[in-house]
């Protein structure tokens, strides 16, 4: 089957070679929109969706597409397209690679909040030497890990294996060897009220939209520190500041925000006890070869399609 497949991201000739291998026949354009707008109407497969990209008009571009392979995990702003949802273009996305970059960035800061070595460093600037008197352990405190997909279950491995009692809120029940208890969607009350760290790894869905918001902050710990890695508006980010100015909880991390790039004016920039990563959690310099791995095979199969992996659910979103 000959296929006219674009990829928005440079491929090197070792990974054109590959895509070859796995579809011989298939022809290979890379390049950013504005520079292949020439050969969008034959394109099958469209590989690395541009998220700045207008939705609407890449439909229009590309009237062949069957095909889009995201880089993210991620793909709300492909389901918040009525047109592009009610297409029969299938939609695979990249999760399952996020798992080790972003289990180690949620541990790392776990680990600097905790240890309190932020404070050390900024002590160091100023050439004091404090030897702070409350570092605290990780060893035998509660972590609740929201959303148990494939980022969750790598963090819910890390965290055990530092000791940690591990909750996790799961849609479906399934065995999970890293997990102390595993509690329902609707028992997640109980989940954020017994929690240390209260960690976000859900998809951006109607249903996850504002989940993390006054009431739910107020039935967290006052001493629990909140992690989000997963998208900005599963958090009410009013509510957060409030939360933390007024003590109800004692710290946050986020990695991603409602509005990116953060704006200038943002409140959440000067917050005491929140610490601010511009949404880079899941980068690793393993990140494309981990992705592409899972396209080429998809790609071998691409045409049966049976058997695919990773195929976005869209009357779910994710
Ligand atoms: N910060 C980053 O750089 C970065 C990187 C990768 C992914 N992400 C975000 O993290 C999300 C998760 O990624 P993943 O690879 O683990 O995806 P995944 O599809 O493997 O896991 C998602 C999990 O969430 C669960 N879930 C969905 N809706 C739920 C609900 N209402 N209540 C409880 N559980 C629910 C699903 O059952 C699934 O287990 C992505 O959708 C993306 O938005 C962010
Ligand atoms: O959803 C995801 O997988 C990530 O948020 C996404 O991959 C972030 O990286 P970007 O594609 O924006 O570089």
């Amino acid at each position: 089957m000959e296929l006219h497949l674009l990829s928005f991201v440079r491929l090197n000739d070792e990974q054109i070679d590959l895509l070859h291998h796995a579809s011989p026949g298939c022809t290979v354009v890379c390049g950013r929109p504005e520079q292949t707008a020439s050969v969008m109407p034959d394109v099958d497969i469209l590989l690395g969706y541009d998220s700045q990209m207008d939705i609407d008009t890449f439909l229009q571009q590309m009237p062949k597409l069957k095909w889009i392979h995201t880089f993210s995990a991620g793909v709300e702003k492909l389901m918040a397209n009525e047109d592009f949802c009610r297409s029969d273009i299938l939609l695979t996305n990249s999760r399952g690679i996020h798992g080790i970059p972003m289990a180690e960035h949620i541990l790392g800061t776990m680990l600097a909040s905790s240890r309190r070595l932020i404070e050390a460093w900024e002590n160091q600037k100023n050439h004091q030497w404090k030897r702070l008197t409350s570092p605290d352990e990780l060893y035998g405190k509660t972590a609740a890990v929201i959303g148990l997909g494939s980022i969750g279950r790598e963090v819910a491995k890390h965290l055990k294996n530092m000791g940690m009692h591990v909750v996790a809120v799961k849609q479906k029940e399934t065995t999970e060897p890293f997990v102390d208890q595993l509690l329902p969607i609707a028992q997640i009350s109980e989940a954020l009220s017994c929690a240390d760290y209260v960690i976000v790894t859900l998809p951006l869905t109607p249903e996850t939209t504002n989940m993390f918001n006054q009431d739910a902050f107020r039935l967290m710990k006052k001493d629990a520190f909140f992690i989000n890695v997963s998208r900005g508006a599963v958090v009410n980010e009013n509510d957060l500041v409030a939360a933390l100015s007024s003590g109800m909880i004692c710290g946050a991390s986020l990695d991603v925000f409602a509005v990116e790039p953060l704006p200038e004016d943002s409140p959440l920039w000067d917050v005491p006890n929140l610490y601010i990563t511009p949404h880079y959690s899941s980068v690793s310099p393993m990140y494309l070869e981990r992705s592409l791995k899972i396209f080429r095979s998809n790609l071998q199969i691409f045409p049966q399609r049976i058997g695919m992996m990773n195929v976005v659910d869209k009357t779910r979103g994710y």
